[in-house]
């Protein structure tokens, strides 16, 4: 809900706070240019002015609520709420408060929560939130019996009181936080379409790293479906970074599968998972990313005890990340709903079993490697290099 009138959304972001005057001018460039992208993205008219650590977004009435959904979905962002503007006048916003209250307010329990960040002006905060409460109060007491509740109020009047500017808006729409998308480098997410891969790619996101997706195509044990979820993934994942290039690199993995299949039933999985970070890393090499990303957390399958993700990694020099190593099931669906993603995740895709009926929980590498077929690691070069770029 908005304050009548208001047209303008306050963006408020929180680690790109912690930087140095430096970083943080290059990380706001960022964002601002981010939040652009989203709201072009979307249709939503919005000129996006950088202010005091706090981003504009300039809009009309009629779009702001957009605006500010458009803008808390950039990563980076902690916060958002559609605000209307004030001089920093103490009675022109308790004016603006009585107002505010008098066309939005509608019984029930209210609270003021007022900010300043100017300490030279000549009221604080608490005049302020005490002062607003009354003109508040006075504004509904004919027809409301209003009451304050400063621990769980219905409604909460929030006020920020800038160097120029004072703002009022009654909602905050809570934002990713993180750091903006192009603030680190980017990394290959893998994805196979799963629940988790695309959490633990958002993730990375979170954290300012444009994703590269790649895709390994399982053949005949894959299929058609398989790969249409991956890339309903990335499509949903990409909603979230309209100017950045989210094509996705599939690597053709159908021989290596069928060869893993024909040869080895201990440790196949974890072959596979070798045959995996190779090509990734093969494809990082070629086009300068920085990490691999993907879905595994410990013991969530059999294939992701400790042991089996220590045998694993030591394919590549690169660093895996595993942002969801420690998180819970429920909590990455949860997320997966959140970000929209689960229901992508959990179209039929009708693939065969590549599992064998024993699986591998205590890998040691030695036995691993005598087990797995010759030339598994080359074909992961040679497929890396025969990887395609695709349209999700
Ligand atoms: N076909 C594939 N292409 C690309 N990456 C894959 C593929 N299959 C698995 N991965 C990567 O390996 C990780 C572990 O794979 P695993 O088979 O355990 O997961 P999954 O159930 O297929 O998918 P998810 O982990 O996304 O739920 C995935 O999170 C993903 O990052």
């Amino acid at each position: 809900m908005h304050p009548p009138g208001a047209d303008t959304v306050l963006v408020r972001h929180g680690d790109v706070n912690t930087k140095s005057n430096r970083v943080k001018r290059y990380m706001e460039d960022v964002l601002a240019e981010n939040l652009e992208a989203l709201l072009a993205d979307r249709s939503v008219p919005g000129d996006v002015e950088r202010r005091w650590n706090r981003p504009l977004v300039h809009t009309d009435e009629a779009h702001v609520e957009a605006a500010t959904d458009a803008v808390t979905d950039a990563f980076g962002v902690v916060s958002a709420s559609p605000v209307l503007t004030t001089s920093t006048e103490k009675d022109e916003i308790l004016e603006t408060l009585a107002t505010t209250a008098r066309k939005r307010y509608d019984g029930g329990s209210f609270a003021v929560d007022a900010r300043r960040a100017d300490k030279r002006l000549p009221y604080g905060s608490d005049d302020l939130a005490r002062e607003g409460g009354t003109a508040i109060w006075e504004a509904v007491e004919d027809e409301f019996e209003p009451e304050v509740d400063l621990d769980d109020p219905d409604l909460t009047f929030g006020v920020e009181v800038r160097e120029d500017f004072a703002f009022v808006y009654l909602e905050s729409v809570p934002g990713p936080g993180g750091l903006p998308l192009g603030a680190q480098e980017r990394v290959i997410a893998m994805v196979s379409g799963g629940i988790d891969s695309p959490v633990a790619a958002y993730e990375m996101m979170k954290r300012g790293c444009p994703i590269v997706p790649v895709y390994v195509d399982l053949g005949d044990y894959g299929g058609v479906d398989h790969e249409a979820r991956a890339m309903e993934t990335v499509r949903t994942l990409s909603r979230y970074a309209p100017n950045f290039d989210t094509q996705v690199y599939r690597v053709p993995g159908g021989e290596a599968v069928e060869l893993l299949v024909e040869s080895m039933e201990q440790g196949r999985m974890l072959s596979l998972r070798r045959f995996f970070y190779r090509a990734a890393e093969t494809l990082a090499e070629r086009i300068d990313a920085h990490g691999i990303v993907t879905g595994e957390a410990v013991g969530q399958k059999s294939s992701q005890t400790v042991q089996n993700l220590g045998v694993t990694s030591r394919v590549t020099s690169l660093p895996i990340h595993r942002p969801l190593l420690t998180r819970d099931k429920q909590d990455i669906v949860a997320q997966a709903r959140e970000i929209d993603t689960f229901t992508d995740s959990t179209i039929d895709a009708g693939c065969n079993r590549v599992a064998p009926d024993r699986a591998e929980t205590n890998a040691r590498l030695e036995p691993l490697l005598e087990a797995e077929p010759d030339g598994l690691l080359e074909l992961a070069e040679e497929a890396a290099r025969d990887a395609e770029l695709v349209e999700p």
